[in-house]
């Protein structure tokens, strides 16, 4: 069963409809991402999936539980990022733990969860003096010191440096293997390609599309080409002639092949039955940028 089911959600602000039918499942378990330009109304998604806004249509389920009515329950099943407004810029880190932890039922050893996001050495310091990167654990953190089943994460990345946005996608990937189920807001490609196990794309308020990355990208574009230099002559008819192959051509001192399914395998397979080697071979495919574009008709950040 989904933990997290949102059917056809509306929400209106005045006369504008920031989301116009949302609807998707997250199954117990997955990185759930909501990939979006900025707009796109993934805020006010998650916000009626926190019981922070009331929708004007539509359900919203979190493990069963309606967010508009049962927000006690509610709070102890559902994790969420704060924002960084939340805090009071000198209350200390293992202050602010303590104080969380009072706000649940069954909280979490929160010194073992400062010891997991690497902040053991900061428990006397000022939220104010931590680095964006420490704030950012420390939100994740406060977001996991109820033991909840899910975890939302909006916009967790935003602001960081490279690094640091790698070492929360670590983080992130440590927290779903601890068993919560997670909800990721973004607007970064990379980000959603590299931690989500699915996506769902919105766009102006509604869903285009909900599929794992690579299958957003093989649903608007499957082909894939190969690039290499071959070691020794070869007629192009023998590579034509592979079913998965669509063209062969030459550039320079390569050759290009372009096909669908398992192309690497087909031709790697004919090539060495030529005795052939494929020299700098190179595989490209299309991109979830490019699927977005086909997805949404423009670049995420346009
Ligand atoms: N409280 C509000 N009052 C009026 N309009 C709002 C409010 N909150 C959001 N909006 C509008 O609703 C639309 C969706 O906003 P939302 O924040 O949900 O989008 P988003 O995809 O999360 O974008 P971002 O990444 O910029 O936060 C936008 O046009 C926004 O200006």
């Amino acid at each position: 069963m989904a933990i997290i089911e949102v059917d056809n959600l509306v929400k209106r602000y005045g006369d504008h409809t920031a989301v116009n039918g949302v609807g998707f499942a997250v199954e117990p378990g997955e990185i759930f991402g909501i990939l979006g330009p900025n707009g796109a109304g993934k805020t006010t998604t998650v916000e009626c999936i926190e019981g922070l806004r009331t929708p004007d249509g539509g359900t919203v389920r979190v493990c069963g539980i309606d967010p508009r009515h049962d927000t006690g329950e509610l709070r102890q099943l559902l994790g969420a990022q704060l924002q960084q407004s939340d805090l009071p810029d000198k209350i200390e880190v293992g202050e602010a733990m303590e104080l969380y932890s009072s706000f649940y039922r069954d909280p979490a050893d929160w010194r073992a969860l400062l010891d997991l996001l690497d902040l053991t050495d900061k428990i006397g310091t000022q939220f104010r003096r931590l680095s964006g990167g420490q704030k950012q654990r420390l939100s994740i953190a406060l977001a996991l010191i109820g033991n909840p089943k899910v975890a939302v994460l909006d916009e967790l990345t935003t602001g960081l440096d490279p690094q640091a946005r790698r070492d929360a996608w670590e983080l992130i990937e440590l927290v779903r293997d601890r068993g919560v189920t997670i909800l990721l807001v973004t607007h970064f490609m990379e980000e959603a390609e590299r931690l989500c196990d699915r996506l769902a794309v919105i766009d102006s308020g509604r869903v285009v599309a909900v599929d794992t990355p690579s299958g957003l990208v093989s649903s608007v574009d499957d082909r894939q080409r190969i690039r290499f230099r071959p070691s020794a002559p070869l007629d192009h008819a023998v590579l034509a002639a592979i079913p998965e192959v669509a063209s062969v051509e030459r550039a320079g001192d390569r050759l290009v092949v372009t096909g669908t399914g398992n192309l690497l395998l087909a031709v790697t397979t004919v090539l060495a039955r030529h005795r052939v080697v494929a020299a700098d071979l190179r595989v490209e495919q299309a991109s979830l940028d490019d699927a977005f574009v086909a997805l949404t008709g423009r670049p995420i950040d346009s």
